[in-house]
Protein backbone atom coordinates (compact mmCIF):
# COMPACT_ATOMS: atom_id res chain seq x y z
CA UNK A 1 0.00 0.00 0.00
CA UNK A 2 1.05 3.26 -1.05
CA UNK A 3 0.14 6.67 0.63
CA UNK A 4 -2.01 7.58 -1.97
CA UNK A 5 -3.55 4.55 -3.12
CA UNK A 6 -7.57 4.17 -2.65
CA UNK A 7 -7.75 7.96 -2.72
CA UNK A 8 -11.10 9.17 -4.19
CA UNK A 9 -11.80 4.94 -4.39
CA UNK A 10 -13.85 2.87 -1.75
CA UNK A 11 -11.86 1.09 0.32
CA UNK A 12 -13.40 -2.38 1.95
CA UNK A 13 -11.64 -2.95 5.00
CA UNK A 14 -12.57 -6.90 5.57
CA UNK A 15 -12.94 -8.38 8.70
CA UNK A 16 -11.36 -6.03 10.98
CA UNK A 17 -12.29 -6.38 15.21
CA UNK A 18 -13.80 -3.17 15.80
CA UNK A 19 -12.13 -1.85 18.84
CA UNK A 20 -13.25 -5.27 20.67
CA UNK A 21 -16.31 -5.69 19.63
CA UNK A 22 -15.82 -8.61 16.87
CA UNK A 23 -15.19 -8.80 13.60
CA UNK A 24 -16.87 -7.06 11.04
CA UNK A 25 -15.98 -5.05 7.53
CA UNK A 26 -16.24 -1.45 7.50
CA UNK A 27 -16.71 0.22 3.67
CA UNK A 28 -14.60 4.06 3.07
CA UNK A 29 -16.67 6.09 0.76
CA UNK A 30 -16.52 9.84 0.02
CA UNK A 31 -14.47 10.81 3.13
CA UNK A 32 -17.07 8.33 5.47
CA UNK A 33 -18.47 5.03 6.49
CA UNK A 34 -20.77 3.13 4.43
CA UNK A 35 -23.02 0.32 4.25
CA UNK A 36 -20.06 -2.39 3.46
CA UNK A 37 -22.95 -4.04 1.66
CA UNK A 38 -22.72 -1.43 -1.30
CA UNK A 39 -19.08 -2.23 -1.70
CA UNK A 40 -18.34 -2.31 -5.84
CA UNK A 41 -16.21 -4.81 -7.00
CA UNK A 42 -13.68 -2.38 -8.16
CA UNK A 43 -13.51 -1.25 -4.36
CA UNK A 44 -9.91 -1.50 -3.04
CA UNK A 45 -9.51 -4.31 -0.51
CA UNK A 46 -7.95 -4.44 2.49
CA UNK A 47 -7.46 -7.81 4.55
CA UNK A 48 -8.22 -7.13 8.26
CA UNK A 49 -8.11 -10.76 9.19
CA UNK A 50 -6.98 -10.49 13.35
CA UNK A 51 -6.09 -6.47 12.93
CA UNK A 52 -8.06 -4.16 15.30
CA UNK A 53 -9.93 -1.46 14.09
CA UNK A 54 -9.72 1.91 16.09
CA UNK A 55 -10.96 5.39 15.76
CA UNK A 56 -8.91 7.44 14.19
CA UNK A 57 -6.85 8.80 17.82
CA UNK A 58 -6.96 12.41 19.12
CA UNK A 59 -3.55 13.93 21.23
CA UNK A 60 -4.41 16.52 23.44
CA UNK A 61 -0.87 17.54 23.56
CA UNK A 62 1.16 18.12 20.66
CA UNK A 63 3.99 20.73 20.16
CA UNK A 64 4.71 21.22 16.62
CA UNK A 65 7.16 24.31 16.80
CA UNK A 66 5.64 25.87 13.41
CA UNK A 67 5.92 28.99 13.11
CA UNK A 68 9.10 29.70 14.61
CA UNK A 69 10.87 26.49 14.68
CA UNK A 70 10.73 24.68 11.40
CA UNK A 71 13.52 23.13 11.69
CA UNK A 72 12.84 21.03 14.49
CA UNK A 73 9.11 20.32 13.05
CA UNK A 74 6.52 21.59 10.71
CA UNK A 75 2.84 20.88 10.55
CA UNK A 76 3.59 19.06 7.89
CA UNK A 77 5.55 16.39 9.14
CA UNK A 78 4.58 16.61 12.86
CA UNK A 79 1.39 15.20 11.21
CA UNK A 80 3.05 12.81 9.44
CA UNK A 81 4.76 11.62 12.46
CA UNK A 82 0.64 12.14 13.68
CA UNK A 83 -0.66 9.64 11.26
CA UNK A 84 1.53 6.89 11.44
CA UNK A 85 1.00 6.80 15.16
CA UNK A 86 -2.64 5.92 14.05
CA UNK A 87 -3.60 9.93 15.26
CA UNK A 88 -6.21 11.79 13.04
CA UNK A 89 -6.08 14.83 15.13
CA UNK A 90 -3.45 16.59 17.45
CA UNK A 91 -4.03 19.64 19.40
CA UNK A 92 -1.21 22.02 18.75
CA UNK A 93 -0.05 23.42 21.81
CA UNK A 94 0.28 27.24 22.03
CA UNK A 95 4.08 28.07 22.58
CA UNK A 96 5.30 28.40 19.40
CA UNK A 97 7.07 31.71 18.24
CA UNK A 98 4.88 33.70 17.50
CA UNK A 99 3.34 32.65 20.33
CA UNK A 100 -0.71 31.20 19.37
CA UNK A 101 -2.60 33.68 21.49
CA UNK A 102 -4.12 35.82 18.96
CA UNK A 103 -7.41 34.93 16.59
CA UNK A 104 -4.97 35.69 13.59
CA UNK A 105 -2.65 33.01 14.40
CA UNK A 106 -4.78 30.28 15.59
CA UNK A 107 -7.27 30.65 12.45
CA UNK A 108 -3.62 30.85 10.18
CA UNK A 109 -2.73 27.57 11.86
CA UNK A 110 -5.64 26.22 11.32
CA UNK A 111 -5.29 27.52 7.37
CA UNK A 112 -1.87 25.79 7.18
CA UNK A 113 -2.81 22.56 8.46
CA UNK A 114 -5.58 22.52 6.17
CA UNK A 115 -3.43 22.93 3.54
CA UNK A 116 -0.58 20.12 4.45
CA UNK A 117 -1.51 18.42 7.16
CA UNK A 118 -1.93 14.42 7.40
CA UNK A 119 -4.50 15.43 10.36
CA UNK A 120 -6.44 17.67 11.78
CA UNK A 121 -4.79 20.24 13.54
CA UNK A 122 -6.31 21.67 16.02
CA UNK A 123 -4.90 24.98 17.69
CA UNK A 124 -5.06 25.43 21.51
CA UNK A 125 -4.86 29.08 22.11
CA UNK A 126 -2.83 30.54 25.13
CA UNK A 127 -4.42 31.60 28.39
CA UNK A 128 -2.16 34.48 28.66
CA UNK A 129 -0.25 37.04 26.08
CA UNK A 130 3.21 36.04 24.94
CA UNK A 131 3.08 32.75 27.90
CA UNK A 132 3.92 35.66 30.24
CA UNK A 133 1.76 34.42 32.99
CA UNK A 134 0.28 38.77 33.41
CA UNK A 135 -2.58 39.16 31.06
CA UNK A 136 -5.42 37.32 29.62
CA UNK A 137 -4.67 36.32 25.66
CA UNK A 138 -7.59 37.24 23.62
CA UNK A 139 -9.37 34.03 24.33
CA UNK A 140 -13.37 35.00 22.97
CA UNK A 141 -11.41 36.43 20.16
CA UNK A 142 -9.65 32.81 19.80
CA UNK A 143 -13.19 31.04 20.42
CA UNK A 144 -15.10 32.85 18.18
CA UNK A 145 -12.65 32.51 15.41
CA UNK A 146 -12.97 30.52 12.39
CA UNK A 147 -10.66 28.20 14.26
CA UNK A 148 -12.79 27.66 17.14
CA UNK A 149 -10.45 27.22 19.84
CA UNK A 150 -11.70 25.41 23.09
CA UNK A 151 -8.24 24.61 24.91
CA UNK A 152 -6.36 27.27 26.51
CA UNK A 153 -3.00 26.23 27.67
CA UNK A 154 0.51 28.03 28.73
CA UNK A 155 1.83 24.42 28.42
CA UNK A 156 5.78 25.58 28.72
CA UNK A 157 4.58 27.76 31.55
CA UNK A 158 2.37 26.99 34.43
CA UNK A 159 -0.49 29.57 35.12
CA UNK A 160 0.69 30.42 38.95
CA UNK A 161 -0.51 33.19 39.40
CA UNK A 162 -3.79 32.10 40.98
CA UNK A 163 -6.09 35.70 40.04
CA UNK A 164 -5.07 35.01 36.26
CA UNK A 165 -6.42 31.06 36.40
CA UNK A 166 -9.35 31.95 38.08
CA UNK A 167 -10.13 34.81 35.79
CA UNK A 168 -9.33 32.35 32.72
CA UNK A 169 -11.48 29.53 34.08
CA UNK A 170 -14.76 32.12 35.03
CA UNK A 171 -13.81 33.11 30.88
CA UNK A 172 -13.94 30.23 29.25
CA UNK A 173 -16.83 29.02 31.20
CA UNK A 174 -19.18 31.02 28.09
CA UNK A 175 -17.90 28.93 25.29
CA UNK A 176 -17.85 25.69 27.09
CA UNK A 177 -13.75 25.89 26.69
CA UNK A 178 -11.15 24.26 29.10
CA UNK A 179 -8.25 25.28 30.70
CA UNK A 180 -5.36 22.62 30.55
CA UNK A 181 -2.87 23.71 32.91
CA UNK A 182 1.21 22.34 33.25
CA UNK A 183 0.83 22.45 36.65
CA UNK A 184 4.38 23.76 38.04
CA UNK A 185 4.47 25.26 41.21
CA UNK A 186 7.54 28.08 40.17
CA UNK A 187 8.36 28.68 43.59
CA UNK A 188 9.26 25.07 44.32
CA UNK A 189 9.98 23.71 40.88
CA UNK A 190 12.28 26.76 39.24
CA UNK A 191 13.16 26.26 35.36
CA UNK A 192 16.32 24.52 36.03
CA UNK A 193 15.15 22.08 38.05
CA UNK A 194 14.92 18.87 35.67
CA UNK A 195 15.05 15.56 37.71
CA UNK A 196 12.76 14.25 40.47
CA UNK A 197 13.43 15.33 43.53
CA UNK A 198 14.43 11.98 45.66
CA UNK A 199 17.61 9.93 46.01
CA UNK A 200 18.32 9.44 42.34
CA UNK A 201 18.66 13.90 42.24
CA UNK A 202 20.97 13.32 44.94
CA UNK A 203 22.98 11.02 43.78
CA UNK A 204 23.20 13.03 40.32
CA UNK A 205 23.72 16.32 41.68
CA UNK A 206 21.06 17.92 39.57
CA UNK A 207 18.46 20.18 40.47
CA UNK A 208 15.46 18.72 42.17
CA UNK A 209 11.50 19.08 41.19
CA UNK A 210 9.63 17.55 44.10
CA UNK A 211 6.23 16.05 43.82
CA UNK A 212 4.68 18.72 45.49
CA UNK A 213 4.92 21.66 42.77
CA UNK A 214 2.74 19.95 40.62
CA UNK A 215 0.34 18.42 43.50
CA UNK A 216 0.29 21.79 44.80
CA UNK A 217 -1.20 23.41 41.58
CA UNK A 218 -3.31 20.58 41.07
CA UNK A 219 -5.06 20.75 44.44
CA UNK A 220 -5.50 24.42 43.63
CA UNK A 221 -6.85 24.22 40.76
CA UNK A 222 -9.37 21.66 41.25
CA UNK A 223 -10.49 23.80 43.90
CA UNK A 224 -11.03 27.21 41.85
CA UNK A 225 -12.82 24.61 39.16
CA UNK A 226 -15.27 23.88 41.74
CA UNK A 227 -15.24 27.69 42.35
CA UNK A 228 -16.08 28.53 38.67
CA UNK A 229 -17.59 25.52 37.70
CA UNK A 230 -15.46 25.79 34.70
CA UNK A 231 -13.83 23.11 33.10
CA UNK A 232 -9.72 21.98 34.06
CA UNK A 233 -7.33 19.75 32.33
CA UNK A 234 -4.25 18.61 33.95
CA UNK A 235 -1.58 18.15 31.76
CA UNK A 236 1.10 15.28 31.92
CA UNK A 237 0.21 14.08 35.26
CA UNK A 238 3.72 12.75 36.54
CA UNK A 239 2.83 11.52 40.50
CA UNK A 240 1.39 9.34 42.45
CA UNK A 241 0.21 12.68 45.03
CA UNK A 242 -1.42 14.74 41.95
CA UNK A 243 -3.05 11.14 40.87
CA UNK A 244 -4.83 10.99 44.69
CA UNK A 245 -5.57 15.12 44.26
CA UNK A 246 -7.57 14.06 40.94
CA UNK A 247 -9.54 11.32 42.86
CA UNK A 248 -10.59 13.39 45.40
CA UNK A 249 -11.73 16.21 42.99
CA UNK A 250 -13.26 13.77 40.97
CA UNK A 251 -15.62 12.43 44.01
CA UNK A 252 -16.79 15.71 44.79
CA UNK A 253 -18.21 16.46 41.37
CA UNK A 254 -15.13 18.92 40.43
CA UNK A 255 -15.17 19.35 36.43
CA UNK A 256 -11.50 18.16 35.92
CA UNK A 257 -9.82 15.87 33.30
CA UNK A 258 -6.42 14.89 33.28
CA UNK A 259 -4.41 12.97 30.50
CA UNK A 260 -0.54 11.03 30.84
CA UNK A 261 1.80 10.91 28.78
CA UNK A 262 2.99 7.02 27.61
CA UNK A 263 6.86 8.29 28.64
CA UNK A 264 5.50 8.73 32.44
CA UNK A 265 3.86 5.13 32.02
CA UNK A 266 6.52 3.10 31.16
CA UNK A 267 10.19 5.26 31.65
CA UNK A 268 11.24 5.93 35.56
CA UNK A 269 14.01 8.43 37.17
CA UNK A 270 16.76 5.94 36.49
CA UNK A 271 17.01 6.45 32.82
CA UNK A 272 18.85 9.77 34.02
CA UNK A 273 21.82 7.86 35.54
CA UNK A 274 23.42 7.85 32.16
CA UNK A 275 23.09 11.81 32.11
CA UNK A 276 21.36 11.10 28.53
CA UNK A 277 19.55 14.15 28.00
CA UNK A 278 17.13 12.80 25.61
CA UNK A 279 15.63 11.71 28.86
CA UNK A 280 15.24 14.96 29.84
CA UNK A 281 11.87 15.99 30.06
CA UNK A 282 8.98 18.35 31.98
CA UNK A 283 8.05 16.74 34.39
CA UNK A 284 10.75 14.71 34.86
CA UNK A 285 10.64 11.13 34.65
CA UNK A 286 9.82 9.55 38.15
CA UNK A 287 9.92 6.63 40.57
CA UNK A 288 8.71 3.11 40.04
CA UNK A 289 5.60 3.82 42.20
CA UNK A 290 4.87 6.77 40.40
CA UNK A 291 4.55 5.07 37.58
CA UNK A 292 1.98 1.97 38.99
CA UNK A 293 -0.23 4.90 40.09
CA UNK A 294 -0.78 6.42 37.08
CA UNK A 295 -1.31 3.19 35.15
CA UNK A 296 -3.56 2.36 38.26
CA UNK A 297 -5.43 6.29 37.50
CA UNK A 298 -5.45 4.92 33.71
CA UNK A 299 -7.06 1.96 34.19
CA UNK A 300 -9.82 3.31 36.89
CA UNK A 301 -10.32 6.27 34.88
CA UNK A 302 -9.51 8.66 37.32
CA UNK A 303 -6.56 9.38 34.31
CA UNK A 304 -9.08 10.29 31.58
CA UNK A 305 -6.84 10.05 28.85
CA UNK A 306 -3.22 9.73 27.06
CA UNK A 307 -1.63 12.81 25.78
CA UNK A 308 1.99 12.53 24.17
CA UNK A 309 3.23 15.92 24.91
CA UNK A 310 5.44 14.90 21.59
CA UNK A 311 7.83 17.98 22.09
CA UNK A 312 10.81 17.82 19.19
CA UNK A 313 13.72 19.43 19.37
CA UNK A 314 16.66 20.17 17.28
CA UNK A 315 19.63 18.13 17.64
CA UNK A 316 21.81 21.79 18.86
CA UNK A 317 19.28 22.36 21.20
CA UNK A 318 19.17 18.87 23.06
CA UNK A 319 23.06 17.70 22.66
CA UNK A 320 24.06 19.65 25.59
CA UNK A 321 25.35 18.95 29.10
CA UNK A 322 22.40 17.48 31.16
CA UNK A 323 21.59 20.61 32.99
CA UNK A 324 21.49 22.71 29.56
CA UNK A 325 19.41 20.26 27.10
CA UNK A 326 16.19 21.11 26.32
CA UNK A 327 13.50 19.63 27.89
CA UNK A 328 11.35 17.54 25.93
CA UNK A 329 10.77 14.02 24.09
CA UNK A 330 9.06 12.99 20.91
CA UNK A 331 5.94 10.80 21.14
CA UNK A 332 3.41 10.49 18.44
CA UNK A 333 4.82 7.66 17.08
CA UNK A 334 5.27 5.62 19.56
CA UNK A 335 2.57 6.36 21.55
CA UNK A 336 -0.15 3.49 20.79
CA UNK A 337 3.22 1.06 21.14
CA UNK A 338 3.91 2.13 24.52
CA UNK A 339 0.22 2.22 25.77
CA UNK A 340 0.11 -1.30 24.15
CA UNK A 341 3.04 -2.54 26.39
CA UNK A 342 2.21 -1.19 29.43
CA UNK A 343 -1.56 -1.06 29.38
CA UNK A 344 -2.83 -3.69 27.30
CA UNK A 345 -0.72 -6.71 27.42
CA UNK A 346 -0.39 -6.56 31.31
CA UNK A 347 -4.39 -6.88 31.07
CA UNK A 348 -5.33 -3.51 32.08
CA UNK A 349 -7.04 -2.13 29.50
CA UNK A 350 -8.72 -3.67 26.78
CA UNK A 351 -9.04 -2.37 22.62
CA UNK A 352 -12.62 -0.91 23.83
CA UNK A 353 -10.51 1.23 26.80
CA UNK A 354 -7.98 2.05 24.26
CA UNK A 355 -10.15 3.94 22.25
CA UNK A 356 -12.06 5.83 24.82
CA UNK A 357 -8.77 7.11 26.51
CA UNK A 358 -7.07 7.81 22.99
CA UNK A 359 -9.48 8.92 21.21
CA UNK A 360 -13.04 9.80 21.91
CA UNK A 361 -12.15 11.48 25.63
CA UNK A 362 -9.45 13.21 23.91
CA UNK A 363 -12.19 14.58 21.74
CA UNK A 364 -14.68 15.15 24.46
CA UNK A 365 -12.80 16.98 26.02
CA UNK A 366 -11.44 19.35 22.80
CA UNK A 367 -15.44 19.43 22.23
CA UNK A 368 -14.12 18.09 18.82
CA UNK A 369 -17.00 17.24 16.28
CA UNK A 370 -16.19 14.21 13.71
CA UNK A 371 -13.27 12.63 15.92
CA UNK A 372 -13.19 10.16 18.53
CA UNK A 373 -16.84 9.28 16.86
CA UNK A 374 -17.92 5.32 16.80
CA UNK A 375 -17.21 3.21 13.51
CA UNK A 376 -20.17 3.27 12.19
CA UNK A 377 -22.22 4.21 8.66
CA UNK A 378 -22.41 8.08 7.89
CA UNK A 379 -19.85 8.86 10.49
CA UNK A 380 -16.42 10.42 8.96
CA UNK A 381 -13.73 7.80 8.13
CA UNK A 382 -10.94 8.31 10.83
CA UNK A 383 -9.55 4.55 11.42
CA UNK A 384 -6.67 3.31 12.47
CA UNK A 385 -6.15 -0.68 12.05
CA UNK A 386 -3.71 -2.30 14.83
CA UNK A 387 -2.01 -5.16 15.06
CA UNK A 388 -1.75 -6.16 18.06
CA UNK A 389 0.98 -8.96 18.09
CA UNK A 390 3.91 -7.14 16.23
CA UNK A 391 7.12 -5.80 17.65
CA UNK A 392 9.93 -4.10 16.23
CA UNK A 393 12.73 -2.35 17.95
CA UNK A 394 12.74 1.13 17.50
CA UNK A 395 15.17 3.63 15.53
CA UNK A 396 14.54 7.15 15.82
CA UNK A 397 16.26 7.18 12.26
CA UNK A 398 13.29 5.80 10.58
CA UNK A 399 11.13 8.89 12.26
CA UNK A 400 8.64 10.90 10.06
CA UNK A 401 9.78 13.81 12.44
CA UNK A 402 12.16 16.07 11.87
CA UNK A 403 13.91 15.86 15.37
CA UNK A 404 15.33 12.81 17.08
CA UNK A 405 15.23 13.05 20.63
CA UNK A 406 13.18 9.68 20.49
CA UNK A 407 13.62 7.49 24.08
CA UNK A 408 13.04 5.03 22.83
CA UNK A 409 15.38 4.22 20.22
CA UNK A 410 16.97 0.64 20.50
CA UNK A 411 14.10 -0.66 22.37
CA UNK A 412 11.77 -3.40 21.61
CA UNK A 413 8.38 -2.54 21.30
CA UNK A 414 4.45 -3.16 20.03
CA UNK A 415 4.73 -2.03 16.91
CA UNK A 416 1.09 -1.93 16.53
CA UNK A 417 0.27 0.90 13.63
CA UNK A 418 -1.18 -0.51 10.25
CA UNK A 419 -3.04 1.83 8.27
CA UNK A 420 -4.39 5.22 8.81
CA UNK A 421 -7.43 6.87 7.21
CA UNK A 422 -7.98 10.26 8.35
CA UNK A 423 -11.35 11.65 6.67
CA UNK A 424 -11.34 8.60 4.08
CA UNK A 425 -8.14 9.53 2.94
CA UNK A 426 -5.10 7.18 3.81
CA UNK A 427 -2.65 9.09 5.67
CA UNK A 428 -0.18 6.14 6.60
CA UNK A 429 0.08 2.89 5.62
CA UNK A 430 2.94 0.58 6.66
CA UNK A 431 5.35 -0.65 3.58
N1 LIG B 1 7.39 18.64 27.88
C1 LIG B 1 8.54 19.23 27.69
O1 LIG B 1 9.54 18.80 28.28
N2 LIG B 1 8.68 20.27 26.84
C2 LIG B 1 7.62 20.96 26.17
C3 LIG B 1 6.89 21.91 27.05
C4 LIG B 1 5.95 21.26 28.04
O2 LIG B 1 5.15 20.38 27.72
O3 LIG B 1 5.96 21.63 29.21
C5 LIG B 1 8.22 21.68 24.96
O4 LIG B 1 7.55 22.54 24.38
O5 LIG B 1 9.34 21.35 24.56
ZN1 LIG C 1 3.95 21.02 29.85
ZN1 LIG D 1 3.81 20.08 26.41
Amino acid sequence: MTQDEGQGRDVLVLGADLAGGGPGDLLVRDGRFADPGDAHGDALRVDAQGLVALPGLVDLHTHLREPGREDAETVESGTRAAARGGYTAVLAMANTNPVTDTADAAEHLAALAARVGSAEVVPVGAVSKGLAGEELAELGLMARSTARTRVFSDDGHCVSDARLMRRALEYVRAFDGVVAQHAQDPGLAGRDACCDEGETSGRLGLPGWPAVAEAGIVARDVQLAELTGSRLHVCHVSTAETVDVLRWAKGRGVPVTAEVTPHHLLLTVDELLGYDPTYKVNPPLRSTEDVAALRGALTDGTIDAVGTDHAPHARHDKEHAFVDAAFGMLGLETALAVVVETMVRPGSLGWADVATRMSSVPAHIARLTGQGRPLAVGEPANLVLVDPGRRAVVDRDGSLSLSRNNPWHGRDLPDPVVATWWRGRRTFARS
